[in-house]
């Protein structure tokens, strides 16, 4: 496809006066009303009235819409805002590893044949997220590592896992491990003198997993406890989950770290000459964890072990790359999808000049994710992005989050007549949504409508326009009941559609929106299109179809 980045003129609409403003209410999925659906059950007035209009539809969020595997894959915040960034569906992580893994392509490549001969002299290490929740790992990925190793003759190997709890059931970490186990138990029976077991591990939100710098002491905790066996000390993975379960009743993304050590020390730690492979696809999560293993002069905390080892020296890579600007890591397994041409090259090739904002947690979401994973500025002189610190805290105390700041911010950029375009994430809907807190998270959408009421009125000031959407669902269904009638928290994203809905002071019947039901085929990645309409522009004759017809 060419790399012609000139927009052409739309032939019969030049846009509005004022600004055009895109929101992503993170997670504010579309689920029947109901008790579970915190969204229905807030008092929600403003986003009433928004998708009461003719302007409003519903957008496919999840599945094949966004680039992954099968219908089963709920959404997630980077397939969303690259779909929504990039216009067009790009086969994302999660499927291009399943496709390398099928083809071979995988252990083709001289990262693996690096890391196998780094293994066979030392320890291979597989660090990450230890579930099936398919949006940042895949247990199938680690076990398809761990096979081909044990095949290509590595003795050694130490596998550190992170607790999910947050793309899966609240408490489900045993059911993994045991999985887990019975693969190490088979690769181990298979083969004499071979030692494959789980090292250390904990909670994702409490080790590793930081992502955006929100909190960098995380991933101290996370690397002190991996590559120097730094924490509390259990014979086995399952011990350590079980011990914590009966010790609160914190879900398993917020446990302790841990080490697994049977009496004459920890099992895996890791030593100079070992390789470490973090088998994440995801890369907001992993980006910060793999500055800390290969960065020789890194220096954000110090990698020194608290009885004075310096940090290992060790063969590190990624199953992705992870950031494409600041090729992070510089080792990986598999090449990240290409995801070119993206709105924001456009409209700066066009000199349009526009904003994004959001507070730490997902500020990567509306800049690195919108623009295709690639961490800095497109144009310097052309944007503006703007990052309001997040608190530390867990967000079910918190369900305001920085919604009210980024609210306040978004006028001043809106009012300053300066931009043309702008984009915000609001938090909330998605990150007290995963603490599993319905009143929390109704309380967070009150505070969600309550800002959109501002916006709406400045939009209305300004002669703009004001877009609402969403990345994936998640507020939208709070909790299950099994068949006993049990309530079960649920953390966890929903295969839910999202609301698209256009709110244009002057809209005077110009355009209309496609199919204006719910049940479309249409999807997060014809929203860039219909950005590029309401701001006069003729779409990309590539891009996914606009939602609304002249
Ligand atoms: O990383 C997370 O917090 C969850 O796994 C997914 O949430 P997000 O896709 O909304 O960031
Ligand atoms: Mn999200
Ligand atoms: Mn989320």
């Amino acid at each position: 496809m060419s790399s012609d980045l000139s927009l052409q003129p739309h032939p019969s609409f030049s846009g509005r006066p004022g600004p055009l403003l895109v929101v992503v209410a993170d997670g504010v999925g579309v689920a029947p009303p109901g008790t579970s659906n915190a969204i229905t059950e807030a008092s929600t007035p403003t986003l009433d009235s928004l998708y009461a209009t003719e302007l409003y539809t519903e957008l496919a969020a999840h599945g094949p819409a966004v680039g992954l595997p099968t219908d089963d894959d709920m959404g997630n915040s980077e397939v969303g805002h690259n779909a929504l960034g990039a216009g067009r569906i790009f086969a994302q992580g999660a499927k291009l590893v399943n496709k390398a893994i099928t083809t071979g392509a995988i252990f083709e490549s001289d990262v693996w044949a690096e890391a196998i001969e780094h293994g066979r002299n030392g320890t291979l290490h597989l660090i990450g997220l230890h579930s099936d929740g398919g949006v940042h790992s895949s247990l199938e990925h680690l076990y398809a590592l761990l096979r081909r190793a044990a095949d290509e003759g590595v003795m050694s190997c130490a596998v550190h896992i992170l607790h999910d709890g947050r793309d899966v059931a609240a408490r489900s970490a045993l059911t993994y491990i045991e999985r887990t186990e019975a693969v190490l138990a088979e690769i181990n029976a298979a083969g004499p003198n071979r030692n494959y077991r789980i090292a250390s591990g904990g909670g994702r939100m409490t080790i590793t997993m930081d992502r955006y710098e929100a909190n960098w002491k995380m991933v101290e905790n996370g690397y002190m406890c991996h590559a120097h066996g730094e924490g509390p000390a259990f014979a086995s993975a399952a011990d350590a989950v079980e011990t914590m379960y009966a010790e609160s009743d914190a879900g398993d993304q917020y446990l302790g770290r841990f080490v697994v050590d049977r009496g004459a020390g920890p099992v895996g730690m890791i030593h100079d000459g070992d390789a470490v492979v973090f088998f994440n696809f995801r890369g907001d999560r992993a980006i910060e964890i793999s500055r800390a293993f290969e960065e020789p002069d890194f220096d954000v905390f110090d990698r020194t072990s608290a009885s004075g080892d310096p940090a290992p020296d060790v063969f590190f890579a990624g199953m992705l790359q992870y950031d494409g600007d600041a090729f992070i890591p510089k080792k990986f397994l598999v090449a990240p999808p290409e995801i070119d041409r993206t709105m924001g090259q456009f409209l700066c090739a066009e000199g349009v000049k526009s904003f994004a904002i959001s507070e730490t947690q997902k500020f990567g979401h509306v800049t690195y994710f919108w623009n295709g994973n690639k961490s800095g500025y497109i144009d310097e002189h052309l944007e503006t992005y703007i990052e309001i610190p997040s608190d530390n805290v867990e967000f079910d105390t918190t369900p305001a989050m920085k919604v009210r700041e980024i609210t306040d911010e978004t006028i001043d950029l809106l009012r300053s007549g300066e931009y043309r375009f702008g984009r915000l994430n609001f938090p909330s809907g998605d990150m007290v949504g995963h603490t599993g807190h319905l009143h929390a998270t109704v309380e967070a959408m009150e505070i969600i409508d309550e800002c959109m009421a501002r916006l709406v009125e400045v939009i209305d000031e300004l002669d703009g326009v004001l877009v609402f959407t969403a990345d994936h669902g998640n507020a939208d269904i709070m909790f299950t009941v099994d068949k006993d009638g049990v309530r079960h928290p649920k953390t966890s994203h929903t295969l839910s559609p999202v609301p698209f809905a256009i709110h244009d002071p002057n809209y005077d019947g110009e355009y209309h929106m496609i199919e204006a039901a719910a049940g479309s085929d249409h999807g997060l990645a014809n929203v860039a299109s219909t950005v590029f309409n309401l701001l006069g522009y003729e779409a990309p004759s590539d891009y996914n179809p606009s939602l609304v017809q002249f």
